[in-house]
């Protein structure tokens, strides 16, 4: 709690200290320049969202290096309490979800609302609020992690003050947005920014929800939940599953459709299907979480509920893979020439991939084997890596120049390397998963002919030494690709182009009304 009181106490002297320091600047340096269509664009917030999400990536991806390393090697780091895998895991998945995850959604989602509205961003302190009071959270739920601060709820570990705090900056963030839509000089929304709208109204039901609790006291950090037994389990899966709907999907489609069609410079394949793609998603997501609690206490009519709602969701995911992939028809070259482009429609591939998996594991029969099992996990990160990563990958580097105002990427070449050597970390690691979660499955359920079990369990983790090790593997060559990604991106705002490629390769230069002249004076 000292740590935690420090911390926020720092971050409010730097804040004063930032506001004050920011009016005599804007005195010196006079208003922002306007875009070539008349707009003063803030786009320093989403330079540094860039960064931030570039920097937690890393950090993200790198935590999950090792905690792959200590599933492969248990005695890894046991003797420091801070650093076992019961604290890093929750680390590493509100680092990659919540800090890289959430960081790349608020910056895309400023952009995006702004340049399809036409308008600056509402508010003038407020954006930054935002972002730094997000960055605020972060830092505590991570410190409160490794030093034992948890609720124990999965994807929503922090305790009350740490959730009463991403309460009061989210409800600014819907603000922001809600106001720039408000502001607007273009009479039409996008869909992006109702699937931004869907991610940023849903989270906040889902947050507020999930963590009723009530303190034991208001000077220390450990409260109780609300709801017990079932109604608890049930509440935190409906939350757990709608975290995925709609932080882990419907935001990232917010990217989907703004980047790929800008990118390939081609309209989106069919409008019409983008506004059925929303409204079947957002209706059915929101009823599927009991299919992560088949075979427990919740009554058999909810289990079979989740199910179905599930099967139901392969329509609209594909519906939506569809829309995205097909929007480079006519343009399919530019998968050869431009690998942003690949990076974006391979991300596309994996929410199909992905989107099938998630319904076929939700029916009961398959989840009897694959529950508890490195399946789920092969699931998840090929989710996770595949869709979200890429996508992300891809929004940054169409982003980076953009919001940077250069002629383009430093090197081409080097996101060539990347989308390569993450690609193959990615395969590795579902392949190891789906392997060893079979595998793990069959070996628990195995009887011999007596009706005793056919293995210990401490038989079936022995067998799973081999996958954990190319799992690992897998996750280096993820995290190799993001440190490529950071150096380019790093060089790219720094304006320099790499020598030795020409300047006329112009996949990726900014599309019209991105840039902005040089500032008149
Ligand atoms: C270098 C890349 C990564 C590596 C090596 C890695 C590794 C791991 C490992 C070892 C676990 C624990 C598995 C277990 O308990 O059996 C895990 C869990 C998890 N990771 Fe990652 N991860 C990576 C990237 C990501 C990314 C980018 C995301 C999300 C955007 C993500 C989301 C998750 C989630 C949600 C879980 C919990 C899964 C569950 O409870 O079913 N990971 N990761
Ligand atoms: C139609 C879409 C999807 C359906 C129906 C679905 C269904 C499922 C099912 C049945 C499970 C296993 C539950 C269990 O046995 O414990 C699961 C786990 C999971 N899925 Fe999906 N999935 C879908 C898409 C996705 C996508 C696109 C992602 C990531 C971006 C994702 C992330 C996860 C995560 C993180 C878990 C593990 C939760 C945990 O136990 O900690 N899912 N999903
Ligand atoms: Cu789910």
């Amino acid at each position: 709690m000292m740590l935690h009181g420090g911390l926020i106490t720092l971050f409010c002297i730097l804040a004063v200290m930032w506001i004050g320091d920011r009016h005599f600047d804007f005195l010196k340096r006079g208003p922002t320049p306007r875009a070539p269509d008349g707009v003063q664009y803030n786009d320093a917030v989403v330079r540094w969202g860039v960064i931030a999400s570039t920097f937690w990536g890393v950090v993200g991806f790198a935590v999950g290096l090792v905690i792959a390393l200590q599933l492969a090697y248990p005695t890894l780091l046991t003797g420091i309490a801070e650093l076992n895998f019961g604290r890093l895991r929750p680390l590493h998945t509100s680092a990659v979800i919540f800090a890289f995850g959430g960081n790349i959604l608020i910056a895309t989602s400023f952009y995006v609302v702004q340049r399809t509205c036409k308008a600056r961003l509402a508010g003038d302190i407020a954006p930054w609020f935002v972002f730094w009071g997000y960055q605020l959270f972060i830092v505590l739920a991570a410190t409160g992690y490794v030093f034992g601060i948890t609720q124990s709820k999965e994807y929503a570990e922090p305790e009350w003050y740490i959730d009463l705090w991403l309460t009061i900056v989210w409800v600014v963030y819907l603000l922001v947005f809600l106001g720039t839509l408000w502001k607007r000089r273009e009479p039409h929304i996008y869909v992006a920014n109702w699937f931004y709208l869907a991610f940023i109204v849903t989270i906040a039901m889902l947050h507020i929800v999930n963590n009723l609790a009530v303190p034991v006291s208001l000077t220390g950090d450990k409260s109780y939940i609300l709801m017990s037994g079932v109604q608890d389990a049930m509440t935190q899966w409906w939350y757990g599953h709608n975290a995925v709907g709609f932080f882990l999907t419907a935001g990232f489609l917010g990217l989907m459709y703004y980047f790929i069609p800008k990118r390939a410079e081609r309209p989106v394949y069919s409008y019409r299907l983008s506004i059925i793609h929303f409204w079947a998603l957002i209706f059915l997501y929101i009823w599927a979480g009991p299919h992560h609690l088949h075979f427990t206490a919740l009554p058999d009519w909810a289990q079979t509920l989740g199910m179905t709602f599930s099967i139901m969701l392969w329509m609209p995911s594909w519906g939506g893979m569809i829309n995205g992939l097909m929007t480079l028809a006519g343009a399919w070259d530019r998968l050869r020439t431009d690998p942003v482009i690949r990076m974006l429609v391979v991300s596309v591939a994996f929410y199909g991939m992905s989107t099938f998996e998630g319904p076929l594991m939700s029916v009961k029969a398959v989840n009897g084997l694959s529950h508890y099992t490195d399946w789920t996990i092969g699931h998840v990160h090929s989710g996770a890596l595949g869709w979200v990563g890429f996508v992300s990958f891809g929004a940054l580097y169409c982003l980076a120049p953009w919001v940077w105002r250069r002629e383009r990427l430093y090197s081409l070449a080097l996101v060539e390397w990347h989308f390569w050597i993450a690609t193959l970390g990615i395969v590795l690691y579902i392949t190891a998963m789906w392997v060893s979660g079979i595998l793990q499955g069959l070996m628990w359920r195995a009887y011999d002919e007596l009706g005793f079990l056919e293995y210990s369990f401490v038989e079936t983790v022995e067998a799973m030494h081999p996958f954990y090790v190319i799992r690992a593997l897998g996750g280096l060559l993820f995290v190799i690709g993001s440190l490529i990604m950071a150096y380019n991106l790093y060089k790219t705002a720094k304006g320099e182009i790499r020598e030795s490629e020409p300047l006329d390769a112009t996949a990726g230069r900014a599309p019209q009304g991105q840039f902005v002249a040089a500032p008149a004076h």
